[in-house]
């Protein structure tokens, strides 16, 4: 396990990002490729199923990293693949009786939802791995004109990477390949070695023909590895920055593309980064082994900000166990923060200071994105603040809440963000609304039962005035709210 191994950089000036290199095993100072840009792979879901936590997780982490690097003055790329062709996919579309296509949309559309409700903003480039066959094609004449792979050799149409061929197999997870295992994804029967993984999948007759392109070794699929090298290289070029996912895939999906691309005669990835898993009992939460809390789920038990709170406050590199209990801690604690913020902006008024990043707080995240100590300086900050609101110092409290927005920002955590308009709290909002809603119009049946209409229509009125619309209907009074350019001008006496 690489998890938490390694060294961690000590506290650094202020401004050099240093990153855990998992290929190297060292945290490293960020030299990007192009000064001033970064550029960032992180391979996305295959998208079989709604996203669950540790998948979000990924996401939140990768969106941690980016907003950093833009707040330290990089243009930062982003690309995160979508797999929407792959056994599983195939496998669960045949039993539910629908095209593997719409489910794979379906899932796509879900994971959007995910990020839109955790605050992580879209990747810049989110290439599906259905529209880059030409490119993987390319890439595999070039890896067999190189003699780094093969057309199996049983007709099947499947397409062998040859890891006997590439020496440096193994460099990123540290294996030496006589120590692997065989590659668990294709038919063994072909292959020149065991650990030979696949390329290209050839057809096989009970899967659907929309599910296969013709290539000239026959009609097939894409391997999962390839997609990813064909499509980084697509949008980031031969050589590019930070290559991350979680740390299940750093073998054999890293590893193999690794093979793939260097093997191609591509630099490929200058870092490597890995995030560690979410758990649920000690285990990794995965579709495949039924234990995942959908986001969707999770959302409506918390506020999301809370959750993603609790996702980014722990170090990326670290497990996080998924529990009620820490889930309650993170909305507890952040709300403490959101009090301080709206206690300090009455006391300041509307002419907020400019949101500021301490120093500390800086050093925390360039060393190698140290969310927990980043999240310390965010405590102190707050406790400061409330220390200067309790002694009514107004200066003090502006300053305090000048970082605190500043570091809240950083983290995606800024509650006045447009990311959180429209998020799931809205659906827990709704039940309030309309509790308070019927409250008044149980009062306003009362008002009429008494034959009180002037207090029946100031009832009416209140609700119109905030658009909400009332129809008396035999099951009773039902609102909803109106479209914004009708008005109302009925009275309840004329409906009696
Ligand atoms: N429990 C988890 N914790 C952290 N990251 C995860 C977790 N599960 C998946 N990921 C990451 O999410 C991304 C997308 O994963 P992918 O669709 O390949 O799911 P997976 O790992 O096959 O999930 P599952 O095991 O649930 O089927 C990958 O980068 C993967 O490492
Ligand atoms: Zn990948």
């Amino acid at each position: 396990m690489l998890t938490g191994e390694g060294e961690r950089a000590e506290a650094r000036e202020v401004g050099g990002f240093r990153v855990y290199d998992t290929r190297t095993s060292t945290v490293c100072d960020l030299e990007t490729v192009v000064p001033g840009k970064v550029s960032i792979y992180h391979c996305g879901l295959t998208v079989q199923s709604a996203p669950h936590v540790g998948h979000i997780r990924k996401e939140v982490v990768f969106d941690v990293l980016r907003r950093w690097l833009a707040h330290l003055g990089y243009d930062v790329t982003v690309v995160a693949n979508v797999t929407d062709i792959d056994d599983k996919i195939l496998a669960k579309a045949e039993a539910n009786g629908e095209p593997w296509w719409a489910l794979a949309y379906r899932f796509e559309r879900e994971l959007h939802q995910a990020y839109d409700a955790l605050g992580c903003l879209r990747p810049t480039y989110e290439p599906r791995a259905t529209g880059h066959v030409p490119e993987m094609i390319e890439l595999i004449k070039v890896l067999i004109d190189r003699g780094h792979a093969y057309a199996a050799t049983d007709g099947s149409g499947d397409v062998y990477f040859d890891v006997l061929s590439w020496p440096a197999y193994g460099e990123l997870s540290h294996q030496a390949i006589g120590d692997m295992e065989p590659a668990a994804d294709a038919d063994p029967r072909g292959k020149r070695d065991p650990r030979d993984f696949a390329l290209w999948k050839g057809h096989k007759p009970d899967e659907p023909e929309t599910a296969s392109w013709w290539t000239p070794w026959g009609r097939g699929r894409p391997g999962w590895h390839l997609e990813c090298s064909a499509m980084a290289a697509k949008y980031l070029g031969d050589e590019f920055d930070i290559h991350g996912g979680g740390l299940d895939l750093r073998f054999p999906h890293h590893e193999n593309e690794l093979a793939q691309s260097t093997a191609a005669g591509q630099r490929f990835a200058r870092y490597w980064m890995h995030n560690g898993w979410v758990t649920a009992a000690g285990e990794k939460m995965s579709k495949s082994l039924g234990n995942g809390a959908l986001v969707s789920e999770v959302v409506r038990a918390y506020p999301p900000r809370a959750v993603r709170f609790y996702l980014a406050a722990p170090h990326y590199r670290s497990a996080i166990e998924f529990s009620d209990t820490s889930l309650a801690e993170a909305t507890a604690a952040l709300e403490r923060i959101d009090t301080f913020v709206q206690r300090a902006t009455v006391l300041v008024g509307p002419e907020l200071a400019s949101p500021v990043v301490p120093e500390a707080f800086a050093a925390a995240m360039n060393d190698d994105l140290g969310t927990p100590g980043a999240v310390a300086v965010l405590y102190t900050a707050v406790r400061t603040g409330n220390s200067a609101l309790a002694q009514g110092d107004t200066d003090a409290v502006a300053a305090s809440l000048a970082e605190v927005r500043g570091m809240l920002g950083v983290l995606g955590l800024d509650a006045d963000d447009p990311a959180w308009a429209g998020s799931a709290q809205d659906d827990r909002l709704e039940g309030v609304v309309d509790g308070l809603v019927q409250a008044v119009l149980d009062q306003r049946a009362q008002a009429r039962r008494d034959r009180d209409f002037a207090a029946a229509d100031r009832l009416r009125d209140l609700l119109s005035g905030l658009g909400v619309e009332v129809a008396d209907t035999p099951q009773g009074a039902e609102w909803s709210l109106r479209a914004p350019s009708t008005s109302t001008t009925t009275s309840d006496k004329d409906g009696v």
